[in-house]
């Protein structure tokens, strides 16, 4: 046997240390874990998701960007229940989204997520008023609530996002950004631990966009749900503390962005840094910027350094 090599002690304390460190996003609310999704028309193979990994902690706020195309709305609707992974894992809340049955998939629906849509008609019924849409999902969940204590909550949440003063009226009577300020009162209805948007602001002018912002920001705040909202919106992106980027079905770089005192002036600043994401496997996505700029391709050479890690072109040939 190589004296060198680890001794049966040495693997059993390994073996263990592995066994004992807590799995992947033990502490997260929302777990995606290498989730893929594979959609197949007309003999046609599309991979939305290819091995996409995100953590989301509970209490978060946070924002999905990327380029059309890039996988948004599909793991939008995975994380909302409505579509299932073709492979991978993922939790939210405690739910496992692959293994649900279609009963445990109607209740994660109604009590655990909740969400808002992009086009303002999909979020609201035309023919019932703000209270009556805000009131529906308590009165379609499982919980047997009074109808005065439905319409006492649908009426808290109107004022809480400023818009009780619409509680009577129809969709068709209300502005764009009234009708999505009544869409986020009912997706939070039966408090969900999760609030899922996607494009909330995508069809409002910017001002109408910062209110509506300003409505999940309160809700956030006053009633500690975890929000994720897919936007284009630079300013919705530039607004919370990190803005996850997707390319090509997997979260690429990560924007955080924190509050910071000038030592010199005193006065508060929010410096912003971007992060590449390093996957569980090891791997991570170069800039194309960067790797054009020093002509890398194919194949890197990387060098161990006291504090980072070194990436030169490929110097094989020379
Ligand atoms: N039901 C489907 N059937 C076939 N292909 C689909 C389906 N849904 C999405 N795709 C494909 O999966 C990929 C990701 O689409 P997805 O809608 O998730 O992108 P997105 O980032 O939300 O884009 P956008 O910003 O334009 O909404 C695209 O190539 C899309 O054409």
């Amino acid at each position: 046997m190589n004296s060198t090599g680890p001794t049966f002690a040495d693997l059993a304390h390994r073996a263990a240390a592995r066994r004992d460190r807590p799995a992947y996003g033990h502490d997260a609310l929302i777990t995606c874990d290498r989730l893929v999704r594979i959609f197949s028309t007309d003999g046609v193979e599309v991979q939305a998701l290819q091995g996409l990994d995100l953590l989301v902690r509970e209490g978060e706020l946070m924002a999905l960007v990327g380029s059309s195309g890039s996988g948004k709305s599909t793991l939008m609707n995975i994380l909302a229940g409505l579509d299932t992974p073709s492979a991978g894992a993922a939790r939210v809340a405690g739910h496992d989204l692959l293994t649900m049955t279609a009963k445990d998939r109607l209740r994660y629906r109604r009590e655990i997520v909740g969400f808002v849509w992009q086009q303002t008609s999909r979020n609201l019924l035309p023919y019932l008023t703000a209270a009556q849409n805000v009131a529906l999902p308590m009165q379609l969940s499982g919980a047997r609530t009074r109808r005065q204590d439905r319409s006492e909550r649908a009426l808290e949440l109107l004022e809480l996002l400023e818009v009780a003063d619409c509680r009577d009226r129809r969709p068709q009577e209300m502005s764009g950004g009234q009708q999505q300020r009544v869409a986020i009162a009912v997706a939070l209805a039966n408090a969900p631990k999760v609030l899922l948007a996607d494009e909330p602001t995508g069809e409002l002018d910017s001002h109408t966009g910062e209110q509506i912002f300003a409505a999940f920001r309160t809700a956030n705040e006053h009633l500690g749900t975890t929000i994720v909202i897919v936007t284009h919106d630079q300013t919705v992106a530039g607004e919370v503390r990190r803005t996850v980027a997707i390319r090509d079905g997997r979260t690429s770089t990560e924007v955080l962005r924190r509050t910071e005192i000038d030592a010199a002036t005193g006065q508060e600043a929010v410096v912003a840094r971007e992060y590449a994401t390093l996957d569980r496997a090891g791997r991570l996505q170069l800039p194309a910027e960067y790797t054009e700029a020093l002509g890398m391709r194919d194949r890197v050479a990387l060098e161990l350094e006291r504090d980072h890690i070194g990436v030169w072109p490929d110097d094989s040939e020379s």
